[in-house]
């Protein structure tokens, strides 16, 4: 179980030592954000500690308001930290400007989201098209390319589909696949079965699996469903802004 709040454990406690054999894929150092100022300030990262291993699912996990989200946006370069480092495969973001970042993100990072947010005139194809055209891909390669990354996870004959014909496990199909297009190192996931039933979201889970954790690549999803925690290879849990405790899974005696 996660630790009290009250007792937060040693800096070397919430920093998962590995095997020595997995890369860093991402490094997160005395992280901390705040918002608002005077009676509302809110400080919803204090200090994070964190290494993201390549080649493997890191679930971040915690109670409602723990900082979940604030921690995914500062990771995914959407929003920026008060102060620490984050290095994702030896670049620190937090050091980038705008435009650099932006630029970073669109090249290295897939997003995954509880809503799918897919553009409802644009077929499944051609959402997932969307960060190759963004790349600056022709349309024909890039919906070929898409189609193909769709075919590969069982959304091959929906590809000419539009949103509104598909279920929502069919769509968040497209959006892993829009999210996995552009062969991200980094994909980031909020909450990507909280629209789902538990079935679809567990074949969810089980595609990310499949088809995102590869050895260069390494997988961040925050979740508050406790039903999916078995797909994690380790679960950070997190408390009033902190990494309280680090659960290792060892999946392949699972
Ligand atoms: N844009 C914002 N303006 C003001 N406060 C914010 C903002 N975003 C988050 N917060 C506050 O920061 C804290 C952390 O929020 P965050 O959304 O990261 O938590 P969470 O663990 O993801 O929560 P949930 O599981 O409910 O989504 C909370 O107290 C929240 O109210």
């Amino acid at each position: 179980m996660p630790a009290s709040p009250s007792q937060p454990p040693a800096l070397e406690a919430a920093i998962p030592a590995g095997d020595g054999t997995a890369a860093v894929a991402v490094r997160i150092r005395r992280l901390t954000k705040h918002f608002g100022s005077g009676d509302q300030r809110v400080q919803a990262l204090a200090g994070i500690d964190l290494d993201i291993l390549a080649g493997e699912m890191t679930l971040i996990v915690g109670p409602s308001g723990c900082g979940k989200t604030t921690l995914l946006s500062v990771v995914a370069g959407i929003l920026d930290a008060d102060e620490g480092e984050v290095s994702i495969f030896g670049s620190d973001i937090t050091r980038m400007g705008d435009r650099a970042k932006t630029r970073f993100r669109s090249a290295k990072i897939g997003f995954v989201f509880q809503q799918y947010n897919l553009l409802p005139a644009l077929t499944s194809a051609e959402n997932a098209a969307i960060p190759l055209v963004i790349a600056g891909w022709s349309k024909a390669p890039a919906v070929k390319k898409a189609a193909d990354v769709l075919a590969s996870i069982g959304m091959g004959k929906r590809i000419n589909s539009l949103p509104s014909q598909l279920s929502g496990g069919q769509m968040q199909r497209v959006a892993i696949a829009r999210a996995l297009v552009h062969e991200p190192e980094l994909l980031v996931c909020d909450e990507p079965t909280a629209a789902l039933d538990h079935e679809t979201g567990l074949t969810v889970m089980e595609l990310l699996r499949e088809s995102a954790v590869k050895p260069d690549r390494a997988v961040v999803i925050v979740t508050h469903d406790n039903r999916v925690f078995q797909f994690g290879d380790r679960i950070a849990h997190m408390d009033d802004g902190r990494v309280v405790e680090i659960e290792t899974r060892d999946r392949g005696a699972a």
